[in-house]
């Protein structure tokens, strides 16, 4: 007859072979892609973040690592930083690590803005919006002194487009969507397609409420990208562009190996 203690150590065995298999399957190490987000990101907070100051917190996956060294510094120096979200994601960011939440009705003007970017240009030219986030974090950027950007180096592109196949995108007021779709392609031909859900049916809806549609511009003056912004501007029903053009004071791009590049408006 089986005792007690035989299926107690039984069981005690099996749950530990399947921790131990559990750990063998999962990766050890931060993924290269990682290590180039996290390296731009803290080189960027490192040389940026002063006492006193008050922070613009942009949207991404690349933020994210920006957000736990000012909370490391924050912390370790005793500095006193007022946040900015540019999203909700941001917003959880600053209070997920005890950052002091501010917005821009307190807070009109601000030092610094870090943000993402799915692409950037040689002339500092930036593809925002991939994570459905453009409109806040445009306005935020252009409250700040400096507006400073974080990227892993795919991310570092001649011409826009060389990378990011996602097309640009374009914030819409839901019921205008049709029709800045029709407008938007016989203007800069392509397609601009509406952007939907993952896990929901239907369009994916924005932290404003509005719809994005992400442009394949067939016949735009792609070396004018100030151009083809005001352009989908003048729409009526356009919010605002994933294109943010003479915005960005310096990008930070993370190599494969934990190295950092930058780029100024004028270095190429
Ligand atoms: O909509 C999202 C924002 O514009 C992000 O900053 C941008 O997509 C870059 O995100 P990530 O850091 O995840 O590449």
């Amino acid at each position: 007859m089986i005792s007690f203690k035989t299926v107690l150590s039984g069981f005690y065995w099996r749950s530990s072979f399947c921790k131990l298999l559990k750990q063998s399957t999962r990766p050890l190490t931060m993924s290269s892609i990682e290590i180039g987000k996290k390296a731009a990101a803290t080189a960027a907070v490192n040389d940026w973040l002063k006492d006193n100051q008050k922070v613009g917190i942009g949207s991404g996956s690349t933020i994210v690592y920006a957000v736990e060294r000012i909370a490391e510094r924050v912390k370790n120096e005793n500095l006193k930083i007022s946040c900015v979200p540019t999203s909700f994601q941001a917003k959880q960011l600053i209070t997920e690590h005890e950052l002091t939440l501010s917005d821009l009705e307190r807070t009109p003007e601000l030092d610094l803005v870090i943000d993402g970017a799915d692409e950037v240009d040689k002339d500092l030219v930036l593809i925002k919006g991939g994570g459905g986030c453009l409109v806040q974090e445009k306005i935020v950027a252009s409250c700040a002194k400096d507006f400073i950007v974080i990227a892993d180096e795919r991310k570092d592109v001649k011409k826009l487009g060389d990378n990011w196949k996602k097309g640009i995108p374009v914030e819409v007021i839901p019921m205008a969507y049709l029709p800045v779709k029709g407008k938007l392609e016989s203007l800069l031909g392509g397609e601009a397609i509406l952007r939907l859900a993952k896990s929901k049916a239907g369009p994916v809806v924005t932290d404003n409420g509005n719809f994005i549609l992400d442009c394949h511009f067939s016949d735009c003056m792609k070396d004018d990208w100030y151009k083809v912004n005001l352009q989908i501007l003048a729409t009526p029903g356009v919010v605002d562009t994933g294109l943010f053009v003479k915005m960005a004071n310096k990008v930070y791009f993370g190599t494969t190996d934990g190295k950092v590049t930058t780029r100024l408006p004028n270095s190429n």
